[in-house]
């Protein structure tokens, strides 16, 4: 981990939300942070950790605001550096004026992220970590704030820290045996290799469950309404989100593209997303939507097939092929409004929900449905359950991969296989927690914080 950094310029940023309020923090880190913040007290040296009331001023002398400064002594603070926090009121002109005197002192304005990406840099926090961070800040209720909180205080880090460690010790052991290679793997503790490495597998599948469902934990569940044209599929979407977005008609093949809308069913926050009808079709910009659909099928928790309840049996062989793929598939016979008899359950269909986007009816039956579906998905919080974003996923998968090849390599006695594999999966999970995550990547993660985190 990189060694603090003492020629690094100090930064400063508001730290609260935008807007007015009782309270706006600016906050400073960096070498010259204390220096500065003591100048803006007008010369008080700032106590460590305790506060200190006084009137934050100008190059004049004159009066920008007074209240409370905080200092944070290296590497006892949130970045690991010097760290200065004012608290003045929460006036948008206050906080921008005390930002602008910071910068006349010295201080630089802080990127998106900065902060977070300098505690990483100190090693306050690891990546997976700096991430929990932004989910904490961004967490829609009180599930995923927990769950980010868990990330936060490394549960999830911890676990990929403990199997990288059993990794490293795998391989140092198949390494050591390649210089041996005459003797059969057996004489040189082989068994006791494979079944370590056994070990480390069935740990790495338990954390990749929960790293999925810490991932739709975060993410909240991806939901695609498909069916045959006409189904009503772009008035589900309108009627599940209580608006009139998307475009009906009675003409089939009025959806063309992909339409999106986030809703908050019972606190399950759902992505929803609209398709274009599947059949037959020569059209061209048609059959682009349902390209569209297919590939954005691949990307579903859930398929939300719409069929008519009139004739359900109606294009399925087209619609069927297309959810074979997704986890989950709920059947919607719509305008069941127009029906005298409920509907007899169509062959292959468990479970089918009669509803009518027109009147509303079945709907409650449906959000309970998809209530229970993230029940059962994302767990119920019986604790241990952590955020986790999709990159973590798909890292705990490539090392997945590896460490399938590094047991079909030991099977093999081929050493020198399974070590290069052991290495690669090793390395994926480094990524997670920003061991070997190239610089770009870093980059990129925090540049999606917001300013003063
Ligand atoms: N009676 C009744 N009519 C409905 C219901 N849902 C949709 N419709 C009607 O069915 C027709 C098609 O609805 P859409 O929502 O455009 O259907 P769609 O599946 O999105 O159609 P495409 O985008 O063309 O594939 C419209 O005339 C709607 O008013 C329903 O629950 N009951
Ligand atoms: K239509
Ligand atoms: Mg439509």
């Amino acid at each position: 981990m990189a060694a603090m950094h003492d020629d690094r310029d100090t930064i400063v940023a508001i730290a609260t939300a935008p807007g007015a309020g009782g309270v706006g923090i600016v906050r400073l880190s960096g070498p010259r942070a204390a220096a500065i913040g003591r100048a803006l007290c007008g010369g008080r040296a700032l106590p460590v950790r305790r506060a200190l009331h006084a009137r934050f001023v100008d190059a004049d002398g004159a009066t920008i605001d007074d209240g409370i400064a905080l200092r944070f002594r290296a590497p006892a603070s949130y970045t690991g550096e010097d760290v200065v926090e004012l608290q003045a009121h929460g006036s948008r002109a206050v906080l921008q004026q005390l930002v602008e005197r910071c910068q006349a002192l010295g201080a630089r304005g802080a990127r998106p992220g900065e902060f977070s990406e300098r505690a990483f840099l100190n090693g306050k926090l690891d990546l997976a970590q700096a991430e929990a961070v932004a989910d904490l800040i961004a967490a829609g209720d009180a599930r995923a704030a927990r769950a980010a909180r868990r990330a936060l205080e490394g549960e999830f880090s911890r676990r990929v820290a403990a199997i990288a460690a059993e990794l490293l010790a795998v391989r140092v052991h198949a390494e050591a045996a390649i210089d041996f290679a005459d003797e059969p793997l057996d004489t040189l503790g082989g068994g006791a290799l494979r079944a370590r490495l056994d070990a480390a597998v069935d740990a790495l599948a338990g954390l990749l469950a929960d790293a999925e469902r810490g991932r739709k934990l975060r993410d909240g569940l991806h939901a695609v309404i498909v069916g045959p044209p006409n189904a009503g599929k772009s008035s589900l979407l309108n009627a599940l989100a209580g608006n009139d977005r998307a475009i009906v008609t009675d003409i089939a093949g009025t959806t063309r593209d992909l339409l999106q809308e986030t809703v908050r069913i019972d606190g399950v926050e759902l992505t929803l997303v609209d398709t274009a009808g599947l059949r037959e079709s020569q059209d061209l910009i048609e059959r682009e939507g349902m390209r569209r659909a297919r590939d954005e099928l691949g990307r579903a928790d859930i398929a939300l097939v719409v069929l008519d309840a009139r004739d359900p049996g109606a294009g399925r062989a087209d619609v069927d092929a297309a959810v074979a793929g997704v986890p989950t598939r709920l059947w919607l016979l719509n305008k069941s409004d127009l029906l005298t008899a409920p509907p007899a359950p169509p062959p292959g269909m468990a479970g089918a929900l009669p509803v009518s986007a027109r009147t509303g009816a079945g709907l409650d039956a449906l959000h309970a449905r998809l209530r229970a579906l993230w029940q059962g998905d994302a767990g119920e919080d019986a604790g241990g359950a952590f955020t986790a974003r999709a990159r973590h996923v798909d890292a705990l998968r490539r090392a997945a991969a590896e460490l399938d090849a590094a047991r079909d390599a030991l099977a093999a006695e081929a050493l020198d296989l399974a070590a290069e594999a052991l290495r690669a999966g090793h390395d994926a999970l480094g990524e997670i927690t920003g061991r070997t995550a190239p610089d770009d990547l870093l980059g990129h993660i925090f540049s999606t914080f917001c300013i003063g985190k």
